[in-house]
């Protein structure tokens, strides 16, 4: 288990992270969401100890993580940032072996990988002469070269086409299938709801929710039931539960509390006629989102507040997408995919 306990950080005066706790089970695949400079970065930089955070730990099977540990791990940062020198098969093959692979196993998965993630037929071409999304699959490829034991991953889904999506999707379910804990964040809601078993919703530095989305459904505030009746306006407005009502030609939408009965609901519309529909309507996940960020709103106006502009001497790395629901355009590759020294051969190392 992948555990992350009360993490703070600061830049200068600004708050980034304020006590983030949660946890990724074996098998599980953990959807890190929130909205833009909320601190799903930092998280995962700290989780991989590029950066060192003021209090907390990271744990990974009950031990808080060392330098070895992470070497384990599987790690795709948001500066993203390949050697954009280097041929495609000799930076995977590379960054096996430093992930200690032999030559040979590093070559059998740097192939297995390129098959993987499609992009074979670019093994002899320098990373700079890929597309962005060509790139991006390369990335996902260093970052799973080496087997790892738990992924972390900075918007895997960016940039990439449908297909690669879908690819994307299946590699991390087999992935979590054979055990591997599986964190990534991610703008897309809709991919998030459909893959992850759990959700966390940071804002403002703050884990605001977790949980598997039926889970996070279930503690929403107040339920929507939409009943198809002929009974007319005003039947539901004094039932025990019923927070709001909204009737119209084909019947009602009500708002219920959480311990409404709506089958309470049900009998007294049942009373008055026929019932042709009786649906409780499922929350998506973005809805659940804009509520969770909502609450946690100190204005109190109900929109998510919008980040502020970095101070001086912040880096201009967190450029993503303006909105929680968009995905965000791959930045040009600048590191290396992990925080290893430069490769000395056939490279001229990461451009600055
Ligand atoms: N190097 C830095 N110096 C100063 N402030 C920083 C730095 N890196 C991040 N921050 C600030 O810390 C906060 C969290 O940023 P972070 O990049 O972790 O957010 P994020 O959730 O990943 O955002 P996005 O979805 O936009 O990528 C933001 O307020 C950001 O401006």
């Amino acid at each position: 288990m992948l555990e992350l306990d009360g993490l703070r950080k600061r830049y200068g005066d600004r708050v980034a992270l304020d006590g983030v706790t949660f946890s990724v089970r074996p098998g599980e695949l953990y959807g890190f969401v929130g909205t833009n400079g909320a601190g799903k970065t930092t998280t995962m930089r700290i989780t991989l100890g590029v950066l060192e955070p003021d209090a907390g730990t990271v744990r990974y099977q009950g031990k808080p993580v060392d330098s070895a540990t992470r070497r384990t791990f599987g790690y795709m940062p948001e500066e993203r940032g390949l050697y954009p020198k280097m041929r495609v098969g000799d930076q995977l093959r590379y960054l096996a072996e430093l992930h200690g692979l032999s030559r040979g196993d590093a070559d059998k998965a740097a192939k297995y990988w390129m098959e993987r993630l499609s992009v074979a037929e670019r093994a002899g071409d320098r990373v700079e002469a890929l597309s962005l999304g060509n790139q991006q699959r390369v990335q996902l490829a260093a970052a799973l070269v080496h087997h790892p034991a738990v992924l972390v991953l900075d918007e895997p889904f960016s940039g990439l086409d449908p297909v690669g999506v879908d690819n994307l999707a299946e590699v991390l379910r087999e992935r979590a299938a054979e055990g591997v804990p599986v964190v990534f964040s991610s703008h897309q809601l809709e991919l998030v709801e459909r893959l992850c078993d759990s959700i966390g919703i940071i804002y403002r530095g703050r884990m605001v929710a977790t949980g598997t989305v039926d889970g996070l459904r279930a503690s929403r505030a107040e339920r929507v039931l939409t009943v198809g009746t002929e009974a007319g306006a005003g039947w539901a407005d004094r039932i025990p539960g019923v927070v709001s009502a909204e009737y119209g030609a084909d019947g009602a939408t009500l708002l219920l509390t959480p311990e409404a009965d709506d089958q309470v609901v049900l009998d007294a519309a049942r009373a008055l006629g026929p019932v042709r529909e009786f649906t409780p309507k499922r929350a998506s996940l973005a809805e659940l989102f804009r509520e969770a960020v909502a609450d946690h709103d100190g204005d109190g106006d109900g929109a998510p507040a919008a980040e502020p502009e970095p101070g001086p001497g912040a880096s201009a790395s967190g450029a993503a997408s303006a909105d929680p629901a968009a995905s965000a355009a791959p930045a040009a590759p600048t590191e290396p995919a992990t925080a290893e020294p430069a490769p000395t051969a056939d490279s001229e190392g990461p451009t600055a």
